[in-house]
């Protein structure tokens, strides 16, 4: 049974990346995905801008919607201080068993829970499962139509506190048009928009980023 894309960029992580090194498994992936095989990581330009507002939050608890190869989860990860940790949802078994290897072969396990299953079940879980009280920050990085019932789902299950930063990917490629309609005029949301471009390509994209007012 030939090998997937998502195989074949964990394997040439694991025989190219530095072991424990969280820098060389994003560089390895990011070389990967612009000279041999598109991938839909965040990617090298737009992870520029989820560090920055990573180490803006400087977040207890994090969640990622939408793991993927576990790209950003390892790079989210790299930056959260002692004691702090990341909750991250992939509802497709293979992405998450690659993720999950390539998330302990970055040496970031101990920071990381990775959790399977549709964000939509997942999330009403966080309180009682996985014993979370409010999330500091939130990576939107799923089905885009997935992005304006999650984050009223958040809501709904009192996850988000005064201050809670969400950051969403593709708000321009390949788009979530309902979710920034609906962001961008929700009051109780104040909402900046970094321009950029879609991981490994020259076409515009940008990230949204919405800090929750209480
Ligand atoms: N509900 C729920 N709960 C949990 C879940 N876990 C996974 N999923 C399903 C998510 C499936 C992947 C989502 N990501 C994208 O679709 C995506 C696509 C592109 C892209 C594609 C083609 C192009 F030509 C250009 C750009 C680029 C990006 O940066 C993207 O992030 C879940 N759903
Ligand atoms: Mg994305």
């Amino acid at each position: 049974m030939n090998q997937s894309k998502e195989q074949r960029i964990l394997n040439f992580v694991l025989q190219n990346a530095v072991r424990g090194d969280p820098c060389s498994v994003m560089e390895t992936i990011d070389k990967y995905c612009s000279e041999k095989e598109w991938a839909m990581n965040v990617g090298d330009e737009k992870g520029v801008i989820l560090d920055k507002t990573v180490e803006e939050v400087n977040p207890k608890v994090a969640l990622e919607l939408g793991t993927y190869c576990g790209y950003s989860a390892v790079r989210i990860a790299r930056l959260l201080k002692a004691g702090a940790r990341l909750l991250t949802v992939e509802f497709n078994p293979e992405f998450a068993a690659i993720a999950k290897q390539m998330i302990e072969f970055a040496g970031v396990q101990d920071k990381v829970k990775l959790l399977e299953g549709p964000s939509e079940v997942i999330i009403p879980q966080l309180k009682k499962k996985y014993e979370v009280d409010t999330l500091d920050f939130v990576f939107v990085d799923h089905w885009k139509d997935r992005y304006t019932p999650d984050t009223i789902l958040l809501q709904e299950c009192s996850l988000l506190r005064k201050g809670s930063v969400l950051l969403a990917d593709n708000i321009i490629f390949p788009g979530a048009p309902e979710f920034v309609k609906y962001i961008r005029n929700n009051p109780r949301f104040q909402c900046s928009t970094y321009p950029s471009h879609l991981e490994y390509m020259k076409v515009q994209d940008a990230m949204e980023k919405a800090v929750f007012l209480g």
